[in-house]
């Protein structure tokens, strides 16, 4: 978000509560262990990288964080609270990993979508000015104000991923949570997308992303962690270089994790 689009809102102080708290948290699907004995925390303000092996987990960590699943044992807070009595959709903007498809089947234009994202946060009635100016704010934030009344359906990958977001930054969300969200977008385009996360993560969006790529997660990130059903590694990114946590958590697979940052 650019100082243009903040300045009609007012500063939000900054919580300490964690916005996720993951507390000794395991779960399996039926006899498959997936998370075991997790513990990480996401402070307000960080951008996490989370990283893993192929079927390592990430997703199922998410939804437990999401309150989507959950856990066997363990404990998940989000904003202080049990995630299980938590109304996630109201503070965390979720960009899935099939954002791409799912649009394709809707027959709605950018606006309408990211109109969508203030429907928590809006009055009985009406939407007022402040609704209507947050939505112009977040298409304006993602750079999309020229596509507004495209089908969500007729843009490339790049385009609606900045759609889902924009739903989020519409809603306010406290959160943007974003599961491996440039999957099929082409390389120019990925880097601006990344470019765009830091640059609202430094406006103060907590953001969690599932990557694959280490280079963009080390270059963007502020704090990693890689998964393999545990937890092999919490901290950041110059740390996460300088271990062999990475090694460790992808075995023998690690060779396939070159990338192109
Ligand atoms: N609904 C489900 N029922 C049963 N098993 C599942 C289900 N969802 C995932 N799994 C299994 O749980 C394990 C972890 O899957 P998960 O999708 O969380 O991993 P991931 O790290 O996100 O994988 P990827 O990087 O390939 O997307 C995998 O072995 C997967 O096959």
């Amino acid at each position: 978000m650019t100082a243009e689009t903040t300045n009609s809102e007012p500063t939000r102080e900054r919580s300490t509560v964690p916005v996720v708290s993951v507390d000794d948290v395991s779960f399996a699907y039926g006899d498959l262990p997936v998370i075991e004995s997790v513990s990480i925390d996401i402070e307000p303000g960080a951008f996490l990288g989370l990283v893993g092996p192929n079927g390592s987990g990430k997703s199922t960590l998410l939804n437990l964080m999401l309150g989507l699943q959950k856990p066997d044992t363990g404990m998940v807070r989000l904003f202080g609270e049990p995630a299980s009595e938590f109304d996630a959709g109201e503070r965390i903007g979720y960009v899935p990993q099939n954002a791409t498809t799912a649009a394709d089947r809707m027959p709605v234009t950018v606006r309408e979508l990211v109109t969508m994202g203030r429907y928590p946060r809006r009055l009985v009635g009406r939407f007022s000015d402040d609704d209507r100016r947050a939505i112009d704010n977040a298409l304006r934030a993602v750079e999309i104000t020229d596509l507004t009344d495209r089908r969500v359906g007729q843009l490339s990958g790049g385009q609606r991923q900045r759609v889902f977001i924009a739903r989020a930054l519409a809603a306010e969300a406290d959160l943007l949570a974003l599961d491996e969200p440039t999957v099929g977008v082409d390389a120019e385009s990925r880097e601006a997308f990344y470019e765009l996360l830091a640059d609202l993560n430094d406006s103060g969006l907590t953001i969690l992303l599932i990557e694959h790529d280490i280079g963009v997660v080390t270059t963007y990130a502020s704090e990693i962690a890689c998964l393999n059903r545990r937890l092999y590694f919490d901290g950041n990114p110059e740390e996460f270089v300088a271990t062999d946590a990475l090694a460790a958590a992808y075995g023998t697979d690690q060779h396939v994790l070159t990338h192109d940052h």
